[in-house]
């Protein structure tokens, strides 16, 4: 691989896809492809630009091996297009809305991927999950609980770069930026 995967992953409400959307244009520009998605939630839902499939799309799909990675969580299926590794191949990085739960396995198939963990105080992530309105609050609380395995080993980690997105959006991509532009060594 030639390019670089990147690897971006955090609480659910930390501000991934908003993460995303503001640095579409700065990432285009320097070259970082952004994957779109397949994920078994419907078109209609609120939220990031996915293809959204049914399950059984979703299995023919992960079948005929069309996915690089794929999770499950959160009582949806997630399946990272295998075009990425045409684009890494071609040299372009690529950005991946992850998962932490998957991240071992993303790892031992991508081995010099950049790990870029999204934070943001406790206080904070709960009033953006309701403020956003996607999930019932009930599905809230269970992504809340999902944090309770993840959050102290996920940044004592070696090779995780932590960004903060308690502030501006606009200073978390700017950050963002900073760490891909300086490489993966000063990311770590
Ligand atoms: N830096 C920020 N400041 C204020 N609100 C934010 C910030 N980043 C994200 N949000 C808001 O928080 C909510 C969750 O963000 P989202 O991008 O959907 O998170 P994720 O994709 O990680 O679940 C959204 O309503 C979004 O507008
Ligand atoms: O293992 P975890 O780190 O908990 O992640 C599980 C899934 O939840 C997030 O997706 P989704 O878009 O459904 O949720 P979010 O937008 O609320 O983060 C994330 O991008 C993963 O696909």
């Amino acid at each position: 691989m030639v390019g670089r995967l990147i690897y971006l992953i955090g609480p659910s409400g930390s501000g991934k896809d908003s993460l995303l959307e503001a640095a579409r244009g700065p990432l285009a520009e320097r070259g970082c492809r952004i994957v779109r998605r397949v994920i078994t939630r419907s078109a209609e839902a609120v939220g990031e630009a996915a293809q959204g499939v049914s399950p059984a799309q979703f299995a023919a799909l992960q079948a005929e091996g069309g996915f690089a990675l794929s999770w499950h969580a959160n009582g949806l299926s997630y399946g990272i297009p295998r075009q990425i590794d045409d684009w890494l191949a071609a040299g372009d990085d690529v950005l991946v809305n992850g998962s932490r739960g998957h991240l071992a396995q993303t790892r031992a198939r991508y081995p010099t991927l950049l790990v870029v963990l999204l934070t943001v105080d406790q206080a904070v992530l709960r009033q953006r999950l309701l403020a956003r309105g996607r999930e019932s609050v009930a599905d809230i609380d269970a992504r809340l609980a999902r944090n309770a395995q993840f959050s102290d080993s996920l940044q004592a980690a070696p090779g995780v770069f932590l960004l903060d997105n308690s502030g501006p959006l606009v200073h978390t991509v700017a950050r963002l930026l900073d760490c891909l532009e300086e490489g993966h060594s000063a990311c770590a």
